[in-house]
């Protein structure tokens, strides 16, 4: 527990573990009564921050009395980058964003895009590349980024299917490079505004110095790169280009603002908000909870086999995205990843009236709520003693000839995607594409981590590899078809 010093409070204690700020909070909140802890900042800083991972708490907040714990103003300050998107907002706009987002989500143009996209993208890049990997793989020096590799594939087909560009990262357009890399430079910033008192991080962004500073000059990056990829798609339609081939949600925003339901969404500013959320919200959540998978199952070889073998019985022809729906324990195996490496580890909520959590514990306007998805996916007491290990049996149920469904989780058990009204909207698209590309690859590789790599979390809202996933890519001999 970080020792509560005069005038100082508690931060001394929260800098010098910032390095390893989920591990610690773990640590912390099994130690604490009912997953609970509160933490108190420097005197008259106002920081007054609860940590819990408590089930009963997180549906108390997110799902039963979600009108009493809106993200609040210290949120979106935090998340400015975002501006006024479905994740910042709260009442009568999130509403109506949350329901356009659902609408054009909806679309079987948009869906089936997922799937084809997905598939377009692997086959063309992805998989030839890391045969070309495999092939060449007899210098004993060759090894990959696995995480990077990954990352870079998602950018691209995220950036398909929300704006209709193929920005062509993975094929190695450098011109791409800068914006990705200022999101990375963003979203690790985010963490220091989370962990330092606001008024600090304030003083930095007013007089453009340290990490705000260069927080600036990143989202200048983005902000050109968005505003370019927005005028490129207000060019084909002002040249008639016909819209009802394209399914990318950019087109789709823009094809159904035009009816006078959505008229309060016509404007640059709002295309840009919603562009810049589904990219943030989408792309390094999936690439992240791949790359988490892609190691344990390198580390667990039953595991491996068990996939293998599924996967293989079930395969058609080339890994038709029809073909997933009957891929159980690929399934099991990618929640029990995101349990242990959940992408979004930290959930964020302010509170409006005073409240008494189901903890015990009394909320007040002021506090902020922090939810650590990290730690609840860690803890004994919610997943018993072998809550470390990584077993996707946890998540099926067997009957006694052998057949097996999926076990249904509480969300407020399994939090990954959050839980209640505020629950992700990407969360169908996210197993398309997880289970489509997990799928071809252990299908066709086995990767091999490299003797010595290091792996453990970076310091990031969306949990990554802090020293990437480096591999060597091994073709398995029964498919070098
Ligand atoms: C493995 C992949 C993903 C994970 C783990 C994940 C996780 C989450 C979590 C934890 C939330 C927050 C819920 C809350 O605030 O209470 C969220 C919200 C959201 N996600 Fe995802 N997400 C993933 C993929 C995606 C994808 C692919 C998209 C879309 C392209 C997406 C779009 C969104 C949006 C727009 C929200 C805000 C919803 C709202 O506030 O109403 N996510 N996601």
């Amino acid at each position: 527990f970080p020792l509560n010093w005069p005038i100082l409070g508690m931060l001394p204690g929260i800098l010098m573990q910032v390095h390893r700020v989920h591990d610690w909070c773990t640590e912390v909140l099994t130690e604490s009564p009912n997953f609970t802890f509160m933490f108190h900042g420097p005197w008259f800083s106002k920081m007054h921050l609860l940590f819990t991972c408590d089930p009963a708490n997180i549906n108390h907040i997110l799902n039963l009395n979600v009108s009493n714990y809106p993200k609040g103003e210290n949120f979106k300050d935090i998340f400015d980058i975002l501006g006024d998107g479905l994740i910042t907002t709260d009442s009568e706009s999130w509403k109506n964003q949350r329901k356009l987002a659902r609408l054009s989500m909806a679309k079987s143009r948009f869906h089936s895009a997922v799937g084809s996209c997905t598939l377009e993208k692997m086959n063309n890049t992805l998989l030839p590349l890391l045969n070309k990997m495999a092939a060449d793989n007899s210098s004993p020096e060759l090894k990959i980024n696995l995480q990077d590799l990954i990352w870079k594939f998602t950018f691209d087909v995220f950036c398909l299917l929300i704006t209709g560009v193929d920005p062509g990262y993975l094929g190695g357009n450098s011109s791409v490079s800068p914006f990705a890399k200022a999101i990375e430079e963003i979203e690790h910033i985010l963490v220091i505004r989370h962990t330092v008192p606001v008024v600090w991080w304030k003083l930095q962004r007013f007089f453009g110095v340290g990490s705000e500073k260069k927080m600036a000059d990143a989202r200048k990056v983005v902000d050109s790169f968005v505003e370019q990829l927005i005028s490129n798609q207000k060019q084909d339609q002002e040249q008639e280009k016909d819209a009802s081939a394209t399914a990318d949600l950019l087109t789709l925003y823009m094809e159904l603002i035009k009816d006078e339901e959505w008229m309060c969404f016509r404007s640059d500013k709002f295309l840009r908000d919603s562009l810049l959320t589904f990219l943030a919200a989408g792309q390094g959540t999936v690439a992240l909870a791949l790359s988490w998978f892609f190691w344990l199952v390198a580390m667990n070889p039953r595991v491996e086999a068990k996939l293998e073998e599924e996967i293989k019985s079930k395969r058609t022809n080339d890994h038709d995205h029809k073909e997933m729906d009957e891929l159980i324990y690929l399934h099991a195996a990618l929640c029990e990843a995101l349990r242990l490496f959940p992408s979004v580890p930290l959930n964020h909520k302010s509170v409006l009236k005073t409240d008494v959590l189901p903890s015990g514990h009394t909320v007040c306007p002021g506090t902020e709520i922090i939810i650590s998805m990290y730690a609840l996916g860690r803890m004994k007491g919610i997943w018993g003693e072998d809550c470390m290990e990584f077993k996707p049996e946890r998540w099926i149920n067997y009957d006694e000839k052998g057949n097996y469904q999926l076990r249904f989780e509480a969300s407020y058990k399994f939090g990954a995607f959050g839980c209640g009204p505020r629950t992700c909207v990407g969360r169908g698209i996210s197993f398309i594409v997880m289970k489509l590309v997990a799928s071809a690859l252990i299908y066709n590789f086995h990767f091999e981590v490299v003797h010595g790599h290091v792996v453990q979390p970076n310091v990031s809202v969306v949990l990554g590899m802090k020293n990437g996933l480096m591999v060597k890519v091994h073709k398995r001999s029964s498919n070098t078809g």
